[in-house]
């Protein structure tokens, strides 16, 4: 948060952002639209949120697979990947998730920012984090909710979390002894029909229509 702005020498505004004191912001003259004309898309963020197991990598990969095969440029920022490194150093407590989707957002505002699809995937259960993310890049976030029930991800439970959970061994587990806020008011909603589900790459396809109707994939 910006809580002081003052004119430095040479008239830079400079400013104080948290704990950095004296700062000033250094502007670039390549800036976003000339890497999206460089790129021929939009840079954004579709994040993807839901359960553990609720399908939120399999469907980041077959996106970005998909979008790589028609010629666009996409990232992927995995929960479970990011806490090898940038996110190591935090827990599950809620205080630590919070910061873990802060980050995620803020990576994300920079991959949008390069002039790329970034697709964050990770469980992300709170409402007031997840639209704090939105306000990073408005206008070009897209909440994707993974509405998968409880009782298939635990059935599927590819890591043996839910057991080991259900077992009291892993504590505060999302789900289970955890909160998860389902969105509200997202752009895309994923869910089984006739209780099914559908494939990842036809859940991808469905994401990359929407990205197409509104204008992402292209300049
Ligand atoms: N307590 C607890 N609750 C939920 N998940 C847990 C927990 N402990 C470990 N894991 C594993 O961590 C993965 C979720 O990491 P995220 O960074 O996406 O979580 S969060 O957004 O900070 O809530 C999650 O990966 P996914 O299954 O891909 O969602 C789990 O493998
Ligand atoms: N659309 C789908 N149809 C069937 N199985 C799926 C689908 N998406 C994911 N899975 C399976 O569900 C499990 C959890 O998927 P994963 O992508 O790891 O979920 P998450 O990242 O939300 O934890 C995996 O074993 C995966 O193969």
């Amino acid at each position: 948060m910006c809580k002081e702005v003052y004119a430095g020498v040479n008239n830079s505004v400079m400013s104080t952002v948290g704990k950095s004191t004296n700062i000033a912001w250094y502007e670039c003259k390549i800036g976003k639209h000339e890497r999206q004309q460089l790129l021929k898309q939009k840079g954004c963020v579709v994040w993807i949120t839901g359960l553990s197991g609720s399908g939120k990598s399999t469907v980041a990969c077959a996106l970005s697979r998909e979008l790589y095969s028609r010629g666009y440029l996409a990232y992927v920022l995995d929960g479970d990947n990011l806490r090898h490194g940038l996110n190591r150093d935090l827990s599950f407590s809620a205080e630590d998730r919070s910061e873990n989707i802060r980050r995620v957002g803020e990576v994300a505002k920079l991959f949008a920012d390069a002039g790329v699809i970034c697709i964050a995937s990770l469980i992300s259960p709170y409402r007031s984090e997840r639209d704090a993310c939105r306000a990073m890049v408005p206008d070009s976030f897209i909440e994707v909710f993974m509405d998968m029930p409880l009782e298939l991800c635990e059935a599927r439970d590819p890591k043996g979390l839910y057991k080991l959970a259900r077992a009291g061994k892993i504590k505060g587990f999302t789900g289970i002894d955890d909160p998860y806020e389902a969105p509200l008011n997202c752009e895309l909603v994923i869910q089984m029909k006739n209780g099914e589900c559908s494939s990842p790459s036809s859940m991808a396809e469905q994401i990359t229509m929407y990205l197409d109707e509104k204008g992402f994939l292209k300049a």
